[in-house]
Parts: C-alpha cells; structure tokens; sequence
C-alpha cells in the first residue's frame, strides 16, 4: 500500500478502456480495484443495486460537522479514437473523449490522499455512470442513493476544459452550463421506386426541410443576447439510393441557460414539426426528453468561497469563465444539494467529443493538489 499513486499511469488505463452509459463496467471494477490499494481504515464503499456501475465511497472524518460531496463521471461517447496515442482505446468506436478519465483520475487522487490523511468533515465521492447519455445523476438521486448518513451537505465536480491552460481552474457563480433537452424526431411517410417520385412521399426531403427550418430559431427566434443552440447529431433515413425513403428519423440536442428559453425553442420545433406534418402530408413525431440535464447553477453560498479561494490559492491558476453550452446531468444534483461545478484547464488542441481530443496530463496533478486543498480549507470553515 503506497501513500501516493501512479496517476499518469491509472489514466492512461482508464482511456484504454472507455465504455458507454450504463455499461460502464470495467470501468467501475477497475476503480474499485485502484480504491482497495488505499488504506481502508477511512473508507466505505457502497454500491446502488439499479445503477450496478456506480460507485460511492465515504471517508470517515474525524470530527465530522458536515458531509461534503465530490463527484466524477465515468462514462464514454461512442466516437472512433484517432489521436494515435499509444495508449489509445481498446474499445472499437468508444473513446473518453468528453475528458472523463481524467476526471476519474483526479477524483482518485483527491481520494487517495484523504484514504492517508484522515479528512474533518465525513466526504463521499461519488463515482458516477452515464452522464452523456440515460441521466445517470437523476437516476441515482432518484435510486435513494444520497439519503441518511450518504446526503451530500454540499457536492463539488469538475469538468475539463481543453480551451484553458492545462491545470487553470475556471468558474462562476450562478449559470455555469446550459440545460439541454434531447429530441427525437421521427417522419412517417410513404416510400416508394426512386423512379416514380409521384406516387411516394419522400421523407428525406421532410426531413432535410425540417433540418433547414430548424436551423432558423435560434437565428430568428432566439434573443442574441440570450442565446441557445438546436444541433441534430444523428440522421437515419433509408435503406438504398434507388428506393424512397418511407420514414426518417432525427436524434439531437436543444440547449438554452435557462428552462424558459429551452422550453422556447422546443415550441418552436414542434411548430416547425406541424408545419411540415402539413406541407408534405406525412406524420411527424416529435419527442422531447429533458432528462436530468437542468443548467448548472453554482450556488452563491458555496461558489463564491470557493472562487476566493482558488483566486488566492498560490498553487492554483485562476480564471472567471462565462457560460457555457454544455450539459450536464451534475446540473440536476445541484438542484438538490447546493454546490458548485468547475472547470479544469487541459489545454487540448482539439474540442471536447472530438476524436483527436488530447488533454495535457499535467492537469492532474494540479487539478489534484487545488481541490485537495481547497476540501482542506473549506473543512476548517463553518
Ligand atoms: C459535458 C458534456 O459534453 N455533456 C454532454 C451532456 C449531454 C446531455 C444530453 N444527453 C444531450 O445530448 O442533450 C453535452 O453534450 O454537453
């Protein structure tokens, strides 16, 4: 049992072996196992029977006034990898290109030190599945997962930002990330011979009409200065070139900082929707899932301690970032335990969920040592 871990070493294994939402189980065996290296005396682990990939684990503090949360993601996308790292997935079309192996290695590190160092206040970390996709924090809310002696007083996370410098940590009161809502939109309607367009009714054309007109809220529908985004990542339409394509369907993502402006634009599709129902005499299924995908809301309380501590801490490069359009399901346990989300600086040269993303693992590190001791503060405080 050694006082310090390879963490270099943990994350490279960690991006061999990316798994999808909710099928994150090498993944959780592999934590699991990194945990048990620790010393125990500390620790307990617990596992939520319906959500079999999680993983909690609480370290007993010493004279505990509260209970502070602390989570990570551990799921993956389905993207085929072309970074040609050496040490590359080994899972064919996943890749940890949403940057959560490093968020599972910085939470380990945080663990382990405090696996050594006996914490005041009680932490659990919570190793958390399916944040891409299937809302794996409302699940596990919803599972019972943070009741009794496992309530979270407070809950901090991170994410990592390849737009900072590797190590910088980036945050803000109040809307850190957007709520999203998933759409699906399916087109019924009749296929037919490529030859005889007449007497078919074709729905890659509703569809690519759909696609166009949907691009015109946000540009003419959307106040500028508030902003939103409508973006549909995944298109299924027929089976051949020479046959019609009877039906069509769509899967993508509406975003906006707040529930009324997501709500807006989900207006405004389905409108679209009904008009291309009408035009091209077909039927057009729109289904809206919100999921647990509210915005991130960093909590006044909590977030501004910890913005001035990160700003005066002199180990920790600090800036103030605005809004962003990502989401996260972490932005629905905000809503029921107040805390604060961050960002931690990568310094890729290619965005999150892309193929090529590769964060600077230098990041770790000082992503360890500023929450460490920003957990260390905090606990010293009422
Ligand atoms: C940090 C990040 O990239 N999160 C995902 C969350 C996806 C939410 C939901 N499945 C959706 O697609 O709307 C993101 O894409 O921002």
């Amino acid at each position: 049992m050694s006082e310090t871990l390879d963490l270099i070493h943990i994350r490279r294994h960690l991006h061999q072996i990316p798994e999808l939402a909710l099928h994150e189980t090498q993944t959780a065996a592999y934590l699991r196992q990194v945990i048990e290296t620790m010393p125990q005396q500390w620790l307990t682990i617990h596992h939520i029977p319906s959500l079999p990939t999680a993983l909690m684990v609480k370290v007993q503090g010493s004279q505990p006034q509260r209970c502070i949360g602390y989570r990570t993601d551990i799921d993956a996308l389905p993207v085929t990898e072309a970074t040609g790292l050496p040490y590359a997935s080994t899972n064919p079309g996943k890749m940890h290109a949403c940057g959560h192996d490093i968020h599972m290695t910085v939470a380990l590190g945080v663990l382990n030190y405090f696996a050594n160092h006996q914490p005041k206040d009680d932490l659990l970390f919570f190793f958390q599945p399916a944040e891409e996709n299937d809302n794996g924090g409302k699940l596990a809310v919803e599972a019972g997962a943070f009741t009794g002696e496992w309530r979270p007083d407070e809950f901090y996370g991170l994410h990592v930002n390849p737009e900072l410098s590797a190590g910088v940590i980036g945050c803000r009161n109040g809307t850190l990330f957007a709520g999203t809502t998933e759409i699906n939109v399916d087109f019924v309607g009749k296929g037919g011979h490529a030859a005889y367009p007449h007497l078919a009714n074709d729905m890659v054309v509703a569809c690519a009409s759909f696609i166009m007109q949907a691009q015109t809220v946000v540009s003419r529908s959307v106040d500028p200065i508030e902003g939103g985004v409508v973006t549909f990542g995944k298109l299924n339409a027929g089976s051949i070139r020479n046959v019609i394509a009877g039906r069509a369907r769509l899967e993508g993502t509406i975003r906006g900082l707040t529930q009324a402006m997501i709500e807006h634009i989900d207006q405004r599709l389905q409108a679209i929707a009904n008009g291309i129902a009408t035009s091209f005499e077909c039927k057009v299924n729109v289904e809206l899932n919100q999921g647990g995908y509210l915005p991130v809301e960093n909590d006044p309380r909590l977030t501004v301690p910890f913005i001035q501590f990160m700003k005066n801490a002199p180990d920790v490069d600090f800036v103030e970032t605005a809004p962003a359009m990502t989401g996260e399901d972490f932005g629905y346990m905000l809503h029921q335990f107040p805390g604060t989300m961050f960002w931690l600086g990568v310094d890729g040269h290619a965005p999150l969920h892309s193929a090529k993303m590769t964060p600077d693992e230098s990041a770790i590190s000082k992503g360890v040592t500023a929450i460490t001791e920003f957990l260390e503060d905090r606990m010293t405080r009422k």
